[in-house]
């Protein structure tokens, strides 16, 4: 099992804010890699230097086997930014096709992935409805979608389920595994501990350093924590600053 992404001693600074310090990490293929942080421990940044967004201003980032950022894998890879990058006056299949269309994709190759995908995740009946219409939950689903048309090797989620209901969240979640089981592999931004503890491997980060990258049940044990919450604390040296705080 090869590496999708390898981070070596990369650091990201906007002026005197150091949002991404000296990371070095590797996430092999086929898995889901969870980023878990406080608000501004640097988790986008991170992403946004592995989808090509923004350069590394120190160190060096491979993904897919390239230097990023580079053009060319960008057609393997799929992103969720945090907040959908929709058009809304466009409904769903007029979205969809435009990002089909970035990708190349056209014709019933389209059609079809479009069909599969509004059928995979619960939007079946709503293809022709502009985007305004969409709830909360409709958007990231619809988000997703987009992400997902090309069938990319690498899946990159900003806190993909923010204020989903349990049963979406959950069906969302099996839908990530499938696609890890599938060969894919998913970097996924999160908060909440619940979502951590279903990912095969978790990074923990602080103030742009990774603290501790671990399969979850390592990384109890390392702390001698049950609790990953708990685990976080102690790994941060800081007791009492809750994950979702800044
Ligand atoms: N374009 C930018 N210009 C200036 N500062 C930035 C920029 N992007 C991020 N930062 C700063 O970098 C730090 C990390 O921000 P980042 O958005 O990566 O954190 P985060 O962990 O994703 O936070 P959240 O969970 O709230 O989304 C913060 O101090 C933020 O203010």
């Amino acid at each position: 099992m090869g590496a999708t992404i390898v981070a070596d001693e990369v650091s990201r600074t906007f002026g005197p804010v150091r949002a991404i310090d000296r990371l070095t990490l590797e996430i092999p293929t086929g898995v889901i890699y969870g980023l878990l942080g406080p608000s501004g421990s640097g988790k986008t940044t991170f992403l946004r230097m592995v989808v090509g967004a923004l350069r590394p201003t120190e160190g060096r980032l491979l993904v897919l086997g390239r230097t990023m950022p580079d053009r060319a894998v960008a057609g393997q890879i799929g992103y969720m930014p945090q907040t959908a990058a929709l058009y809304p006056d466009l409904t769903l299949r007029e979205n969809l096709a435009f990002f089909g269309r970035i990708y190349g994709l056209r014709g019933r190759k389209l059609e079809d992935r479009v069909e599969q995908l509004v059928n995979d995740l619960g939007l079946l009946g709503w293809l022709d409805q502009q985007l305004y219409r969409f709830s909360g939950g409709m958007l990231q689903r619809a988000s997703l979608a987009c992400a997902l048309l090309h069938q990319p090797e690498l899946l990159v989620l900003d806190e993909p389920t923010v204020g989903l209901d349990p049963v979406l969240r959950r069906s969302l979640w099996a839908h990530f595994r499938q696609l890890a089981e599938e060969g894919k592999t998913l970097l996924i931004s999160t908060h909440t501990m619940d979502e951590a503890d279903r990912c095969d491997l978790l990074g923990f980060l602080r103030g742009g350093r990774l603290l501790a990258s671990d399969t979850p049940a390592a990384l109890r044990v390392q702390t001698g924590q049950a609790d990953l919450e708990d685990a976080f604390l102690a790994l941060a040296g800081q007791p009492g600053v809750p994950v979702g705080e800044p």
